[in-house]
């Protein structure tokens, strides 16, 4: 995108209520603009960031089997009255009348509606296991959203829900999704560490929640300092074994981990003190396993090999897409601004004109651009240099092409990586191959 032409509008200043550097930042660069409380229009380049963590969410739940579908976003009240959430709920449920003045509402999660469609389909045990997963808009009235896309009242999560003919396979089915979380929140960039957790209103008895480190988290966390230093992508699992996901499993829950409310002191001691943890985090996916509350409540039962019937074990696994903007943003800024992880980056590189008009410096810019227009922001516009470096270090491309006037005569490139510092100076194939 060339930024004289770009729908970007970077601050200065930002609102005193932007408290938390992702809240701030995000204003800053450009990312969103709040549109009512908690409710936020996602700008060209948030957008893009968004749609980049989107794509590799959803590639870690298609690698584990899950299919995709959409849910719509308005839903009837008949489904929770027949669930029994609708009253249990509360006012965090935005209630719709439509025209004919049926009970409608904005879907704040999505268990009711994916078993009756479930219920709608599968009918025999051998169509089992089914896991189904959908990245749609929720609403929740929080009382008092804040921190920006952290505690949103309308935000996007990706919500799967899992049925399957036993405990046992329900269990796998959990521990498939668990290194499914990893594996992404690992290809986010981000460090999130796996913790015991409370059930809260979805239900059940089993249920982690995933913690991004950083000091403005809602939650105070303890942990072994062993689940940071895990690498998911290639840890050797076979996620159709049931042994080899329990070995994973233990592996994971042997490390004590907990939030505040779950924290054991008794326990804690048994970490050797070198490798105790402790801070804050920002919870970015919650998993849980409740068993039959959905199918036996709504009746949704299907055939077992004996004929007769029985209600499928199921488990949801929710991420907060909207919310992992601000927490990739919290886990890796500076006082300049973002530092984004290459995997989310909304441009590979910002290329940086320090002469907008010079012959030599135009044609390399262009030269630069044309190769990947999309990968690119070009920042033509007629600003002083030192404006220009300050916008794309608050914007957090992993990468800088520097044109200046003595450079371009030599056709020569400055190359800054943005998260170091580090400088190259290359010619345009040279720092073409490194961004790229
Ligand atoms: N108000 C909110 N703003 C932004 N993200 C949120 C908000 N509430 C929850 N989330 C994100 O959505 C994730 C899942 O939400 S949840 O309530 O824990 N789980 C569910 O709703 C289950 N139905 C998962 S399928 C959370 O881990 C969090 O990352």
């Amino acid at each position: 995108m060339r930024l004289s032409r770009g729908f970007l509008p970077t601050l200065k200043e930002v609102p005193a209520e932007a408290q938390i550097a992702s809240h701030r930042l995000m204003l800053r660069a450009g990312l969103v603009r709040q549109t009512s409380a908690g409710i936020y229009a996602w700008l060209p380049v948030g957008l893009r960031v968004l749609r980049n963590i989107e794509q590799i969410v959803r590639e870690e739940q298609n690698a584990i089997g899950a299919q995709e579908v959409l849910m719509p976003t308005v839903q009837s009240s008949e489904l929770w009255k027949r669930s029994g959430r609708y009253d249990a709920y509360g006012p965090e449920m935005l209630r719709i009348r439509d025209r004919q003045d049926r009970e409608l509402l904005y879907g704040p999660t999505n268990e009711e509606m994916i078993t009756d469609l479930f219920g709608q389909v599968i009918k025999s045990y051998r169509e089992l296991p089914q896991a189904l997963y959908h990245v749609q808009w929720k609403f929740r009235d929080e009382l008092r959203p804040r921190f920006g896309v952290m505690r949103g009242r309308e935000f996007f999560m990706k919500d799967a829900y899992s049925f399957d003919a036993s405990y046992e396979d329900a269990v796998a089915t959990y521990r498939r999704m668990m290194l499914a979380y990893l594996r992404t929140f690992q290809r986010l960039g981000v460090r999130a560490v796996p913790m015991k957790a409370d059930t809260g209103p979805i239900g059940g008895d089993l249920s982690h929640e995933f913690l991004v480190l950083a000091p403005t988290g809602e939650s105070g966390v303890f942990f072994d300092a062993a689940l940071e230093e895990q690498d998911w992508l290639h840890e050797n699992v076979d996620i159709a074994d049931h042994a080899s996901l329990e070995v994973f499993f233990n592996g994971v829950t042997r490390f004590y981990a907990a939030t505040d409310e779950m924290h054991d002191e008794t326990s804690w001691e048994d970490v050797p003190a070198d490798r105790r943890r402790e801070g804050r985090g920002i919870e970015v996916g919650h998993i849980f396993y409740f068993g039959t509350k959905y199918t036996e409540s709504m009746g949704i039962s299907v055939s077992g090999p004996d004929g007769a019937q029985f209600f499928p074990e199921m488990g949801s696994y929710g991420i907060g897409v909207s919310r992992l903007v601000g927490a990739v943003i919290e886990a890796s800024h500076d006082e300049a601004g973002i530092i984004w992880p290459d995997s989310v980056a909304p441009y590979r590189a910002a290329i940086l004109s320090l002469k907008p008009g010079d012959e030599a410096v135009d044609a390399l810019c262009e030269r630069l651009y044309g190769a990947a227009p999309d990968a690119f922001l070009y920042d033509d516009r007629s600003e002083r240099a030192g404006v220009k470096f300050n916008d794309a270090d608050l914007m957090g491309h992993p990468w800088q092409m520097i044109v200046g006037p003595r450079g371009a005569k030599e056709g020569k490139v400055e190359l800054k990586r943005r998260a170091t510092g580090e400088r190259f100076e290359l010619t345009a194939e040279d720092a073409l191959a490194k961004v790229l």
